[in-house]
């Protein structure tokens, strides 16, 4: 798909790994569509991008009424959708079993799973039905791709990383039976699974993870620059015989246990 003049839809686009790839597909020619959970990020990342380029709507992942009316906001603003990046995530750290002998409180799980893999679906889901009416783009019969974002927790997740790697092996999980099933629409489905990118959510995770993660990083020896992250997104985004896969991107790294 030439990306010039299409319009992507970008969760988790007010921070981080999303607004990178907010920035790429603005320089490759698109309008982007921010759903953030963070107004005053997301606004402010508004002000900062080419002008007429971007557009903020406020938006919870894991709500379904929530996305629909963004949804329609966003059609109302640019028209037709032809690119969807689902970078919004959450991944606070939860042994199973806590130093003094607790469970992990059950909520606590649940959360994580409904804002990575719930909210992605949910996202998915809806804007892939209106894509699935919109004309064609190609000789393919294309009409858009999804681009979601996993972790290379979904293969080697640490402890401390239950619910965060489950959530994360959903989405690998459904990445082939959606793309199987949009096949007659059109619509390509991809995911990356990144290992770790410097950005606020990573900073979360404090010195000691981050310098040890680092460390056992392969080549390049270093966490990853999010415009390499973005890269992958224009690819993915721009090379049509791309489909149904799930890409590391992660220097070779394999996270130990802890
Ligand atoms: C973000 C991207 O998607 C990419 C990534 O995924 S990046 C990877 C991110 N990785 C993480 O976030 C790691 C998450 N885990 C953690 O931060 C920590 O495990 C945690 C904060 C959840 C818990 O930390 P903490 O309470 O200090 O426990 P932990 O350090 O595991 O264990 C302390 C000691 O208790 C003991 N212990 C822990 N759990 C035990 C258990 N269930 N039974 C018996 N003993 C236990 C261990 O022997 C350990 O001793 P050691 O230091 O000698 O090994
Ligand atoms: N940074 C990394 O090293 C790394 C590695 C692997 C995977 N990931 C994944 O990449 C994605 C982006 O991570 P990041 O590092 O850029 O994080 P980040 O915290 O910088 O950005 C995440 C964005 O998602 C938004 N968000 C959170 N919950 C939301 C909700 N319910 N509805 C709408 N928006 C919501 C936040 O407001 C934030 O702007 C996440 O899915 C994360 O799990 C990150």
């Amino acid at each position: 798909m030439n990306i010039e003049g299409k319009v992507a839809l970008v969760t988790g686009g007010a921070s981080g790994l999303g607004l990178a790839a907010c920035r790429s597909l603005i320089e490759k020619g698109a309008k982007v569509a921010i759903f953030d959970f963070d107004k005053a990020n997301g606004e402010a990342v508004v002000q900062e991008l080419e002008e007429g380029k971007a557009l903020f709507v406020q938006v919870d992942v894991t709500d379904e009424q929530n996305v629909a009316q963004a949804l329609e906001t966003l059609y109302k603003h640019y028209g037709d959708l032809h690119i969807v990046v689902n970078c919004a995530g959450i991944g606070p750290p939860g042994k199973v079993i806590n130093r003094e002998g607790e469970p992990l409180p059950l909520d606590q799980f649940k959360k994580i799973v409904d804002v990575n893999l719930f909210g992605t679906f949910n996202v998915l889901s809806k804007a892939a039905a209106r894509m699935a009416k919109q004309d064609t783009l190609n000789d393919d019969g294309g009409r858009g791709t999804i681009i979601n974002v996993a972790s290379v927790a979904a293969f080697d997740g640490q402890i401390g990383q239950p619910a965060y790697a489950a959530s994360k092996a959903g989405i690998v999980g459904m990445t082939l039976p959606i793309a199987r099933e949009f096949a007659r629409q059109g619509i390509r489905v991809n995911t990356i699974a990144p290992g770790l990118f410097l950005t606020p959510l990573a900073e979360s995770l404090g010195e000691d993870v981050i310098n040890s993660l680092g460390g056992s990083v392969e080549y390049p020896k270093r966490l990853g620059n999010p415009k390499e992250f973005a890269q992958l997104v224009v690819h993915m985004a721009e090379n049509d015989y791309l489909n149904g896969e799930v890409i590391r991107l992660d220097g070779a790294i394999r996270m130990a246990a802890k």
